[in-house]
């Protein structure tokens, strides 16, 4: 194995600087069901493992955004294959109704009739816990084309995504008319979700790619004290807003009448979904440099950039001057590993994901401002997509993109 050059030292080391080891405050965010008193857990820590665990379903935005990140979890995109909008309508109650009860739980349903396919695909048992599902769903820009005369109902900053100039797109990874993100304590309750729904919708939905995710065991066994480290080994998520605090979120994730938006997104969020694989091996033939993690970064103190320096990863993503304050966001990634790639090298990285109320100001903005960034020799971001998270089914009889259907 080749020992790397010189020349290539003071990169990772100014990375290190900017990344994992000066990270900012930790942060923490909601109680989750099943929690100890006084135990709280931020966006990039895991709740206790249980299978009785319940996030609920109803309410004014859907679960698995600002809900403390499950260990499993999965994106799934979809061509819609709904003939006209009277079938989308259909799609949409079908997945109310499914999502409903697999979060919730119950009985799995029996098969009387030996003659029939199971109901159920069985490999949870007789009964479906809900062990802290969550199934998010969110529209592509193509949803919004001439099939469904959804058009002028667009997310006005919607859109499909495009490539930066790091990027290497594999087509068979990227876009889709619906995403679903479905997160669980455990991966067969993942698996689980997503046959029950792609059973139920065979005429309606076809797979166009998934990738599975998982945040380290380590940050899961600390039951919330540690932050997930990623696969190039930094602490990813502990600079991330305080989901805990609902105003802030209006601000940051939600969007808000506020907005000059469609009125039936209010209680969305924009969703950026990056495929960003890593260079692990070529990480891992890399000297370190650093060692501590530190707290919140003062920039002020640092106008030239000698303790975090001004192309340091963090210090580009936020800034933090009043200028850069609208382009927040809130990350909730998961690393990934997923076999080996045609060139023989372990295809293994990033799933990352944010939410944000304004794409344009949050995710594009802090993507424009990492372009060239020194961390773009170890990653190659090869998919992905932007979608729209509909908002949350406020009572029983309303279902998904009842809003934007019915407007
Ligand atoms: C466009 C948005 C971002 C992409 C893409 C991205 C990729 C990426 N990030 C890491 C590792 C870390 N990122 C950290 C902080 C951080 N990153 C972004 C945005 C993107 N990152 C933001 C907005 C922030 C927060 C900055 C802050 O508020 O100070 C950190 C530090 C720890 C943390 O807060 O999470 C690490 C580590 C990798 C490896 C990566 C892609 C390969
Ligand atoms: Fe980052």
């Amino acid at each position: 194995m080749g020992k790397i050059s010189d020349a290539a030292m003071p990169a990772r080391r100014r990375l290190l600087k900017g990344l994992g080891l000066l990270s900012g405050a930790a942060v923490v965010g909601g109680c989750p069901p099943g929690a100890a008193a006084g135990e709280r857990f931020s966006p990039g820590t895991l709740a206790p493992a249980a299978r009785e665990e319940r996030q609920p379903f109803y309410g004014a935005h859907q679960a698995g955004i600002v809900t403390p990140q499950q260990a499993a979890m999965m994106l799934v995109a979809f061509d819609v294959l709904a003939s006209d909008k009277a079938d989308l309508v259909r799609l949409c109650k079908l997945l109310t109704a499914r999502i409903a009860f697999l979060t919730q739980g119950g009985e799995a349903p029996p098969t009387d009739n030996p003659q029939l396919p199971p109901l159920d695909s069985g490999i949870l048992g007789a009964h479906i816990w809900p062990d802290n599902l969550t199934i998010t769903v969110s529209l592509g820009a193509s949803l919004f084309d001439d099939r469904y005369g959804l058009a002028a109902l667009k997310p006005a900053r919607l859109q499909t995504m495009t490539r930066f100039p790091n990027d290497a797109l594999d087509a068979s990874f990227c876009h889709g008319d619906l995403l679903l993100q479905i997160c669980a304590n455990t991966h067969d309750t993942v698996i689980h979700a997503l046959r029950d729904i792609v059973k139920h919708t065979p005429d309606l939905l076809s797979i166009r790619w998934r990738r599975e995710g998982f945040i380290s065991q380590h940050a899961a066994r600390s039951r919330g004290r540690e932050t997930p480290i990623n696969l190039l080994g930094f602490k990813d998520g502990s600079a991330n807003p305080d989901t805990a605090n609902s105003r802030l979120m209006e601000r940051i994730v939600w969007v808000t009448p506020e907005q000059s938006e469609p009125a039936w997104t209010h209680g969305g969020s924009y969703q950026a979904v990056r495929i960003i694989q890593f260079r692990v091996e070529f990480w891992d033939r890399t000297p370190l440099g650093m060692q501590h993690e530190h707290d919140e970064p003062d920039y002020r103190q640092d106008p030239q950039g000698k303790i975090i320096p001004l192309d340091a990863h963090i210090r580009l993503a936020n800034p933090r001057t009043p200028e850069t304050q609208s382009s927040l966001m809130l990350r909730r990634g998961y690393s990934y590993s997923a076999g080996v790639t045609a060139a023989g090298q372990l295809d293994m990285g990033l799933l990352f994901v944010c939410y944000q109320h304004d794409l344009e100001k949050g995710f594009l903005a802090v993507q424009r401002r990492l372009n060239g960034e020194a961390l773009e020799e170890y990653i190659k971001p090869i998919g992905g997509g932007y979608f729209f998270v509909l908002p949350g089914v406020k009572n029983k009889p309303d279902y998904l993109a009842q809003p934007l259907l019915e407007a």
